[in-house]
């Protein structure tokens, strides 16, 4: 099986020996394309648990944006019912601080290495043919020649234009971009964007007493915060709501 990758042969070929390799639809050019189970699964989960964590945290640090969110979550879902998928489109809100946590703490910093496979120039910059590149996808998210008052969450910024997270518009690349953008996108937006509309929707938040309060970030595979949020939950809406999910 033809196997296409920017890593190089050697581990290309590791990974044809040690994965399960299929033939995914992703890719509208129809080549083979290989898939690492234990990348795809660990990369898939880490980054959307991660990405809830962030927004949660943000939120709560923010408590006019936990009040607007719950606000617009009582008017389009109502106190009777969780969210589902089909509310999410009409939740403007909700994926504007979505938005806005991608854009701020981003949980992949760093996009896949690309090779420069002949020589170009890039915003005034020659790349000769080889280079690895690496896109800082963080330091975007927080250039003040890109966006206003960077260092703050704000999260309606993004109400009412039209800049997109799936690999568009520049600004904001939380999964990448180009033919090798994140495989797992719906997949892992959708989670995020369905969780965190419940969570937020089905429960009061606080923070547990005595917890340190801080959105300092620490990398690992991914960036997360430090110090791992805690939370209290206290359930907003009648029983039965929770007996039926
Ligand atoms: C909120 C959730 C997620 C975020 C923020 C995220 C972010 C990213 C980013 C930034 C990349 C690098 C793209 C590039 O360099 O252009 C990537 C690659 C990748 N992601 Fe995700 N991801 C998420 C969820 C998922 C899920 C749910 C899956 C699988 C079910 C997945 C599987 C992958 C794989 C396999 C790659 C490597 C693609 C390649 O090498 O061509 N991701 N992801």
């Amino acid at each position: 099986m033809a196997l296409e990758s920017f890593r190089g042969d050697a581990q290309a070929e590791l990974y044809t020996k040690a994965s399960l390799l299929v033939r995914t639809p992703f890719f509208l050019d129809n080549r083979p394309y290989a898939i690492n189970f234990q990348e795809t699964l660990l990369g898939g989960t880490e980054t959307t648990g991660v990405t809830c964590e962030w927004i949660m945290a943000a939120v709560m640090h923010n408590p006019q944006v936990l009040t607007n969110l719950q606000e617009e979550l009582q008017r389009v879902v109502g106190s009777t019912r969780m969210a589902r998928e089909s509310d999410i489109s009409k939740l403007e809100y909700l994926q504007a601080v979505i938005k806005e946590t991608f854009r701020r703490y981003p949980p992949a910093t760093l996009l896949m290495p690309r090779t420069a496979h002949k020589a170009t120039t890039i915003g005034g910059y020659h790349i000769p043919k080889g280079t690895t590149l690496l896109v800082n996808s963080w330091a975007i998210g927080m250039d003040p020649a890109v966006w206003e008052d960077p260092t703050q969450f704000l999260p309606d910024r993004f109400l009412g234009i039209p800049i997109d997270i799936k690999g568009h518009d520049f600004e904001l690349i939380p999964f990448g971009s180009g033919r090798r953008k994140c495989p797992g996108m719906a997949l892992g937006l959708r989670a995020v964007e369905l969780l965190v509309a419940n969570l937020i929707h089905g429960f009061h938040w606080s923070f547990v007493p005595g917890m340190t309060l801080s959105m300092e970030d620490e990398c690992h595979s991914v960036s997360q915060l430090k110090i791992p949020l805690q939370a209290i939950a206290v359930p907003r809406l009648p029983k039965e709501v929770y007996a039926n999910i």
